[in-house]
């Protein structure tokens, strides 16, 4: 008789993880893409005349075509029919042709007397032709980096399962916090290497795109090996195929009341980080007087400590589990964060202000690890696996609708709460209270679907404060 292998490459913990740092290399150099210009809001303002109004449009252009082409949800079946070789490729050439278009737009080659731009300048004209297109760029790039977001997800659940998998999601996810971090520090950098210049730190990242892009390729070589190995153990096993997703499966993810749950746990959420991101800076600008490089220094604690972090929690949640307490601490710590910075009376210069300024963005920190180490190792337990990446792009899309609104409903908040006389009487300095309250209602809400998940949890053990790995 045949003696059959049951080894595999994911056996092999080398070659695991050596595929999880390939697909998180990836998501590291798009993550900095994402906020290369979230340090630059006055720059943008000063040199293109970018008001916060139509710096909060261009900030959530990244997710319109998710939410209202739908292409999350497609980007989902993508995955489910096509695999995630294809899929992971497909994401990185399609963030690759936005970056390019952001780029074009916001550099000198995209001025007046060129058609397109006469064109973009006939209609809406308070909007500036290089925000719209770089919006439409954006939109663009936010499609790519969506797909590849639950590509890496289901990639990670295909080698981890059973295994170190909320270690693993957390590593990936640090890998990509630390972009978010060297990038709040390499732009302001880059921008002002001579004359003061939005463009440039943008064309850096536009290449180390492409380094991401040739890091995922590695990976599909490492994909397909393991798919080839999988198949012929199958065989050897005997075992059916696995069949494949149905339409009839997103019925029923929309009637999984534990699942839909989780997904406005996590648009709620989210919105209070994300959307506060890209008007971090300014905010840490205008509350505490602090220079554009300063101010995007502090708050890049914030993904250093997430980065630190996410990875032990992963590591806990998989040894001790207590996934679903996790969400609900991390939710009372972003409301703790954002009510501080609405109300506390900083002062400019004040040692006091700065230690509680501080304070806040590590809270935040702690609070940004909690949720996405708690948060996105939870889907596989609550639907199929055979609609996993389906499950992972509608829980994205709701999100994205969220992360969409939030930097418009912040640039109007904004705008609304500092007339133009307010402004000048302040000297320029912008109020941000009104526009941390939302932030903070965010936190609110999410801790409240955090407590009714748990209770669904005890009531119908779907093993979210079970640990993953099972000895
Ligand atoms: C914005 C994006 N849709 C998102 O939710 N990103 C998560 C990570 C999702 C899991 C990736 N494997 C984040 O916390 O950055």
């Amino acid at each position: 008789m045949n003696k059959i292998s049951h080894e595999t490459m994911r056996e092999s913990s080398v070659l695991r993880w050596s595929a999880l740092i390939l697909v998180a290399l990836t998501m590291f150099f798009a993550y900095m893409f994402v906020d290369v210009l979230s340090p630059l809001q006055t720059l943008l303002e000063q040199q293109k005349g970018w008001t916060p109004e139509v710096y909060g449009t261009f900030a959530s252009s990244e997710y319109f075509l998710n939410v209202f082409v739908f292409f999350l949800f497609f980007a989902g079946i993508i995955l489910d029919k096509m695999g995630i070789r294809f899929t992971g490729l497909l994401s990185c050439i399609i963030m690759l042709i936005g970056a390019g278009i952001k780029l074009y737009a916001i550099s000198d080659w995209f001025g007046a007397d060129n058609a397109l731009y006469d064109l973009l300048n006939s209609f809406a004209v308070s909007f500036p032709p290089a925000a719209k297109l770089a919006s439409v760029g954006f939109a663009i790039f936010g499609c790519g980096i969506e797909m590849a977001g639950i590509t890496v997800s289901k990639t990670i659940v295909k080698w981890f399962t059973g295994k170190e998998m909320a270690l693993a999601m957390g590593l990936e996810m640090a890998i990509a916090r630390l972009g978010v971090a060297v990038v709040f520090w390499i732009s302001p950098y880059f921008a002002n290497l001579g004359t003061p210049d939005v463009v440039r730190p943008v064309a850096v990242c536009c290449l180390l795109l492409c380094i991401g892009f040739l890091t995922f390729f590695v990976y599909t070589l490492m994909d397909k090996k393991l798919d080839s190995q999988d198949s012929t153990l199958s065989k050897e096993l005997d075992e059916e195929p696995e069949e494949g997703f149905k339409m009839s499966d997103l019925g029923k993810l929309l009637t999984n009341k534990v699942y839909i749950i989780t997904a406005l746990l996590c648009v709620l959420y989210y919105a209070a980080i994300f959307p506060f991101q890209k008007f971090a800076t300014s905010m840490l600008e205008n509350r505490l007087g602090l220079s554009t490089t300063d101010a995007s220094q502090l708050f890049s604690w914030f993904p250093i400590g997430a980065m630190i972090l996410t990875p032990l929690l992963g590591w806990f949640l998989d040894k001790k589990g207590k996934g679903a307490t996790m969400l609900i601490f991390g939710s009372i710590l972003v409301f703790v964060c954002h009510m501080t910075f609405a109300i506390y009376p900083f002062v400019e210069g004040d040692s006091n202000s700065l230690l509680v300024a501080y304070s806040a963005i590590i809270v935040l920190g702690v609070s940004f690890s909690l949720v996405p180490a708690a948060l996105w190792p939870s889907i596989p337990h609550l639907v199929d696996k055979t609609y996993l990446g389906s499950a992972y792009s509608i829980v994205f899309l709701i999100q994205n609708f969220g992360l969409w609104l939030f930097p418009i409903i912040i640039g109007v908040v904004l705008d609304k709460s500092n007339p133009a006389e307010v402004l000048i009487a302040n000297n320029g300095v912008y109020n941000y209270t009104p526009a941390m309250l939302v932030f903070a209602s965010c936190g609110i809400f999410a801790c409240i679907l955090g407590l009714w998940l748990k209770a669904e949890d005890k009531k119908h053990g779907y093993g979210l404060e079970e640990p993953n790995v099972k000895s």
